[in-house]
């Protein structure tokens, strides 16, 4: 259960005393998730980064959800990647595959994940092409308000930097407004080659976690929950704000540690 639930500017923030008792929680939002969307629209379509974020999901992977989960309407996509081959050790494909595609039975066809064979731009616009033809199709819907991907779920992790996706603070990339994915190959963490999913695809789904963990993110999680101060640049993890899609920050005691009026007393 998490030591604090609730909902402030519109996001709720579930707090928890160790990452065991988060990921329980983590996979039980997530199969729910699932089971609506798979009622109203016959599939989930879920977007993935990557870190520690897919050994948090790991529960899924275990009973019950191994069992009750209809994996067969699931459709794959990773929010950003690492533009190296998917056999190397940095890529996130091989990530989610090592930790979470290969104990799941998801449907091979639906995996979606970057073409790493090409430049960084030309897998970005690759990528793009992809997600638009299944937006044409509907396995991802449309945003009502703008012509956006409206993917169903997009799980973010974040940096200590406040970084989210491959969208860091001061890039031009966190700007990008036009692309729906777009290109760096100047990371500051590296490797340096990377694409991302842009601001207004993250903030057009309908529903989007950002997971944060230990003390080394708790002055980011601080930033971008509670405002930046005037000594802080604009962090992308405080700029994921889903126009008309559902926020939850899923925390450990460490990173909320600096949270204004988190209550660890419930
Ligand atoms: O490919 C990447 O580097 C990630 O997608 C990145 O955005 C990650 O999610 C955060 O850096 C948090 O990573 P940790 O949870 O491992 O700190």
């Amino acid at each position: 259960m998490a030591l604090s639930g609730y909902k402030k500017d519109g996001r709720e923030l579930r707090i928890f005393e160790n990452v065991d008792e988060l990921s329980c929680n983590f996979a039980e939002y997530i199969a729910e998730l699932s089971e609506v969307s798979i009622k109203e629209r016959g599939v989930f379509a879920i977007a993935l980064s990557g870190g520690s974020l897919v050994k948090l999901m790991g529960k899924l992977c275990e009973a019950p959800y191994n069992k009750t989960v209809d994996w067969a309407k699931w459709y794959i996509f990773w929010v950003d990647e690492r533009v190296v081959a998917k056999s190397h050790t940095d890529s996130n494909y091989k990530l989610v595959k090592d930790g979470f595609l290969s104990k799941v039975p998801i449907v091979h066809g639906h995996v979606h994940s970057i073409n790493d064979s090409v430049t960084a731009e030309q897998a970005a616009e690759d990528y793009e092409f992809v997600i638009r033809q299944l937006v044409k199709t509907r396995v991802i819907s449309v945003s009502e308000i703008n012509d956006c991907p409206k993917f169903d779920l997009i799980l973010l992790g974040m940096g200590p930097d406040g970084h989210v996706a491959s969208l860091f603070p001061n890039h031009p990339a966190f700007n990008e407004k036009e692309q729906w994915v777009t290109f760096i190959t100047d990371s500051p963490k590296a490797p340096p080659e990377r694409i991302t999913f842009t601001l207004p695809v993250i903030n057009s789904a309908a529903n989007v976690a950002v997971v944060a963990t230990g003390a080394s993110k708790a002055e980011a999680a601080h930033v971008a929950i509670d405002g930046a101060g005037p000594d802080y640049p604009v962090l992308p993890a405080m700029m994921v704000q889903p126009i008309n899609g559902e926020l939850v920050w899923f925390l450990d005691i460490a990173a909320a540690s600096k949270i204004e009026g988190a209550n660890f007393s419930e």
